[in-house]
């Protein structure tokens, strides 16, 4: 069994200590750093973009995740690799194209894949699955963090480990919201592989610690 993936979400960073937080997941049990991109058009909150992605890639040893959620991501993929992601998830609801947009973001040399809003079904992505490195399956709806993790989840993710594994492929499903100790257990058991937390890490006592509990936990 492949090792799961812990990315904390950088939207509940420190703005104001970015770079000690970007320390802490480095000297973590951490994967990957998520990274939230919100325009106020695709989600209701406007989070941040390039300068701040550059500053992060600056400090960060693990590789950036780079969640898109904004309209017509296709016109600014080169900028974001440009600026230092790693890995581009873009949403199935923003863009017309997809393949088209997954296609850009290999070229521009990052990791490509889709994001599904809390009620769009796995099943759209059926044909699309093998240009997938991996899919994002948002358990809450995104904008904000903090949210209570929805249920509905589990369903969508062994719905998606069967399509996974029907077709062969080693396509990674990552979750995103709500993800807690509580809970990421019996993601991992319904077949996830990758897990964003955000208030749950760094809203906690002790980032590093919770952390590495959570890593302990998904490979337990
Ligand atoms: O995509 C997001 C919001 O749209 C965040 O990554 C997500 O909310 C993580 O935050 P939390 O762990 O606090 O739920």
């Amino acid at each position: 069994m492949n090792s799961k993936l812990i990315a904390p979400s950088m939207l509940a960073a420190d703005f104001g200590n970015m770079q000690r937080d970007v320390e802490m997941v480095n000297n973590s049990d951490a994967d990957w750093f998520h990274i939230d991109v919100m325009d106020g058009h695709f989600v209701p909150n406007i989070s941040y973009g390039m300068p701040v992605i550059q500053a992060i890639k600056k400090h960060a040893t693990k590789p950036l995740d780079v969640h898109l959620m904004i309209e017509k991501p296709e016109r600014y993929i080169e900028e974001f690799a440009k600026v230092g992601a790693d890995i581009i998830t873009v949403h199935y609801e923003s863009t017309v194209h997809l393949h088209r947009t997954l296609s850009q973001i290999e070229d521009a040399g990052c990791k490509a894949g889709v994001v599904l809003n809390l009620t769009t079904p796995v099943s759209v992505l059926e044909d699309i699955l093998p240009k997938c490195y991996m899919v994002l399956l948002m358990s809450i709806n995104p904008g904000f963090g903090g949210q209570k993790f929805e249920e509905m989840t589990y369903n969508k993710i062994k719905k998606l480990r069967r399509m996974i594994d029907e077709q062969g492929l080693n396509t990674l499903i990552e979750i995103d919201g709500g993800v807690t100790d509580k809970n990421i257990k019996q993601l991992v058991e319904a077949g996830a592989d990758a897990f964003v937390a955000g208030s749950h890490v760094f809203k906690s006592k002790n980032p590093t610690q919770t952390i590495k509990e959570l890593k302990q936990l998904a490979n337990s």
